[in-house]
């Protein structure tokens, strides 16, 4: 069996999901010469065109080799020279190792759990992201996180910060603990509520803000500080207690060696369709329990990352949550999959078809197959949820 086609897929609708970020999805569907098919998805953001054609690039690597997980990666890393300096090429070899997962599973009639040495646990717990479309004063935080608590969610994720960028100031400051605060009292002492800082904050900034916001019990800060920001980092652990969670953007196992060895750490949260797909994914999970650091799964962009991280997180020992947008997708994201991972009670059942657990809808993919285009850019970034870019005060 080896390799014939990996043809990349871009898909769109008008049904736009919560965040920009995310509207479009980019799949990489592999075909073998035995007429096996297998599916990975890239990350979109604002470059659908680049990761496009990398796949078409990086393609040429993989196009008539076995199918041979980690052989194939390595092989592209020789080829390559920058795949572990691209994000382009490294979300773009990461979807097309999630493929070949996919078909190893088809052909072996096992699900990727089976193929890591089987579940750890029958279900995952999740928690949620996206759900504050359009959110901008605390009553706003409050009744839409008490909606996503009331579906059964044990914890959700928000960027109470709107359109502050590099530093706060006290009107800031306010502002984002009115809006934490209005959470944590609509959804009670029990619920976890963690805050996305989207990376985005120098170490002056982010320590005063880590300051007002411990009061309200966050699970964890995330990406409180620039992600290259190691300097900084290390002054925000000296001085605040609060966990943190990074890693999405990382690109490589030993790039995240580097996060877990500064110790600035405490839940690593790798992206499978830019870390390195399942290959390198379960490197970095195990190396991050090596450091006695727990996994919250980046899982943001559609229903194929979606599936192959459930996959992956229900191996893992050291699994703290998996990040969920599920019931925030527009519609046509589940239905790629034909609805098969709900989320109920806040976790999902981990399920067991061959490969990524889930049937693919082929047609649907025929019906919303787009080219791909470069995306406007407007004064709301695309990587916070819709319509929360604003003051209230
Ligand atoms: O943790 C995450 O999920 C990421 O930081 C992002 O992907 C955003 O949250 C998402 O883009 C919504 O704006
Ligand atoms: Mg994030």
């Amino acid at each position: 069996m080896r390799i014939q086609e990996i043809t990349p897929i871009v898909l769109s609708s008008k049904e736009k999901g919560s965040a920009t970020w995310a509207s479009l999805m980019i799949l990489v569907k592999v075909t073998t010469s035995n007429g096996l098919v297998g599916y990975g998805e890239a990350v979109p953001t604002l470059r659908v065109k680049p990761v496009f054609s990398s796949i078409q690039q990086v393609s040429k690597g993989f196009i008539g080799k076995d199918i041979s997980v980690e052989r194939n990666y390595h092989e592209w890393y020789k080829q390559d020279f920058y795949l572990t300096r691209s994000f382009e090429s490294a979300t773009a070899t990461s979807a097309i190792d999630i493929a070949l997962w996919d078909i190893l599973g088809k052909e072996l009639g096992a699900p990727i759990h089976k193929l890591l040495g089987g579940k750890f646990r029958d279900y995952v717990p999740v928690y949620a992201n996206g759900w504050y479309k359009g959110c901008v004063t605390p009553e706003d935080f409050a009744r839409e996180a008490k909606a996503v608590v009331n579906k059964g969610y044990k914890g959700l994720k928000f960027d109470p910060f709107g359109p502050y960028f590099d530093w706060i100031d006290q009107r800031g400051l306010m502002e984002a603990e009115e809006r934490v605060k209005a959470v944590r009292e609509a959804v009670g002492d029990e619920v976890e509520i963690m805050i996305e800082h989207h990376g985005r904050f120098n170490a002056n900034s982010s320590i005063e803000i880590a300051k007002r916001l411990e009061k309200y019990r966050p699970l964890f800060m995330e990406e409180p500080l620039h992600h290259e920001d190691l300097e900084g980092y290390r002054r925000y652990r000296a001085n605040t207690s609060l966990k943190v969670a990074l890693g999405e953007r990382l690109i490589s196992l030993k790039e995240t060696l580097v996060y877990l060895r500064e110790g600035i750490v405490d839940v690593l949260q790798p992206d499978l369709t830019n870390v390195g797909g399942v290959t390198i994914g379960k490197k970095v999970v195990s190396l991050a329990e090596a450091f006695d650091v727990e996994i919250a799964f980046h899982n943001a962009f559609g229903s194929i990352q979606n599936a192959v991280s459930i996959q992956l997180a229900s191996v893992v020992p050291n699994l703290l949550l998996l990040e969920n947008f599920y019931d925030w997708f527009p519609s046509w994201k589940r239905d790629v999959v034909f609805n098969e991972t709900p989320v109920e009670g806040g976790r999902v059942k981990v399920p067991d078809k061959p490969g990524i657990g889930v049937g693919v809808n082929e047609r649907l993919i025929e019906e919303l197959k787009v080219d791909p285009i470069a995306l406007d850019v407007v004064e709301e970034p695309v990587w916070v949820v819709n319509g929360t870019w604003r003051r209230f005060s």
